[in-house]
């Protein structure tokens, strides 16, 4: 049985579709990754899975529980840490975690086992208002309260959106902790950096699913020549890029330009390397790379443009 399936899933929010005809399906234990910009559908898909929102069709299930008629049983198997700050912020850390357990008809003290890795790192700000705490700490105390009552399912919407790098890091390193203790995790995020620590992931553009597969496959799947560019000044750099006859694609990857060729060719670097002097670009550094996340999720977007 899966944990979580989604079937043909669609949902509109009035002429706007933020779902379409999603089908998903997240294995037992797996860490499953919602990748995807602003808008994507990532939050729609939780809403819907933690039964907060009826879907216009499709069906879904989280542990074998239909989203519609078995809602009461899937609010006890599921772990849920919105997007949106989630807590109390006038009750303390150790309030707020409290709350939750009681919530869930449970005891902090009959459940501590599952989250004192991560309850402990906040004990010393246990009487701290929660609205007091660092964003780091925030995640952390959101998380313990998502697991107070021993889930089976955690759907985690954007845990790491705007925390700073090193709680990111921690955060990831705790995912792998309760991965290995055989709970189910859906985490969505808008960083490729991070999709690359899930297991699968699935690609979402405007409430469509454009590909699902492990982080390598998708890397491997790149289908052109892939090369890092520089040189002194990005923009025009990248406009005689896109003006290159073989150029494919082209678009600023951190401090390069990634440029996709039309065609393979054992002399490109030095081709284009010749171009780009002839430009007045200089100092020119052409290296071939290879494809990252991001740069499939790219590609994908582009197939799914009218050509220009
Ligand atoms: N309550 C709402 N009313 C109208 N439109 C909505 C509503 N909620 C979401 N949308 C729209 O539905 C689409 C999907 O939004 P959704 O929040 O699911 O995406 P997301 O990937 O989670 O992005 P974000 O990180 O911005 O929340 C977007 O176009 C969004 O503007």
């Amino acid at each position: 049985m899966p944990a979580v399936e989604l079937i043909n899933i669609s949902k509109s929010y009035g002429a706007t579709p933020a779902a379409r005809e999603v089908s998903l399906t997240v294995e037992a234990g797996e860490l499953f990754g919602l990748i995807g910009p602003d808008g994507a559908g990532k939050t729609t898909l939780f809403r819907i899975l933690t039964t907060l929102l009826l879907a216009d069709a499709g069906t879904a299930t989280v542990a074998g529980h239909d989203v519609v008629r078995d809602f009461r049983a899937i609010r006890n198997v599921v772990g849920y840490m919105p997007g949106k700050f989630s807590l109390y912020q006038d009750l303390t850390v150790q309030e707020n975690l409290e709350f939750f357990a009681a919530v869930f008809r449970t005891t902090v003290a009959e459940n501590y086992d599952l989250v004192r890795d991560i309850y402990e790192q906040l004990a010393p700000f246990k009487n701290r208002r929660a609205g007091a705490l660092s964003g780091g700490m925030k995640q952390k105390l959101a998380l313990c309260c998502a697991l107070i009552h021993k889930p089976t399912v955690l759907l985690l919407d954007e845990p790491t959106t705007g925390v700073d790098a090193v709680s990111r890091q921690e955060f990831w390193h705790m995912l792998g902790t309760l991965k290995a203790r055989g709970i189910t995790i859906v985490v969505s995020t808008p960083y490729m950096d991070e999709a690359a620590l899930c297991e699968r992931v699935a690609l979402l553009q405007e409430g469509q699913v454009l590909r699902v597969d492990t982080p390598d496959a998708l890397r491997q799947s790149y289908p052109w020549p892939l090369y890092a560019v520089r040189a002194a000044h990005m923009h025009p750099l990248l406009q005689d890029l896109r003006a290159y006859p073989d150029t494919h694609s082209c678009y600023a990857f951190g401090e390069s330009a990634h440029l996709s060729l039309a065609h393979a060719a054992p002399d490109a670097a030095a081709r284009l390397t010749a171009y780009l002097t002839g430009k007045g670009h200089a100092p020119v550094v052409v290296a071939p790379v290879a494809a990252t996340i991001e740069d499939t999720f790219m590609d994908l977007l582009a197939q799914q443009q009218p050509a220009a």
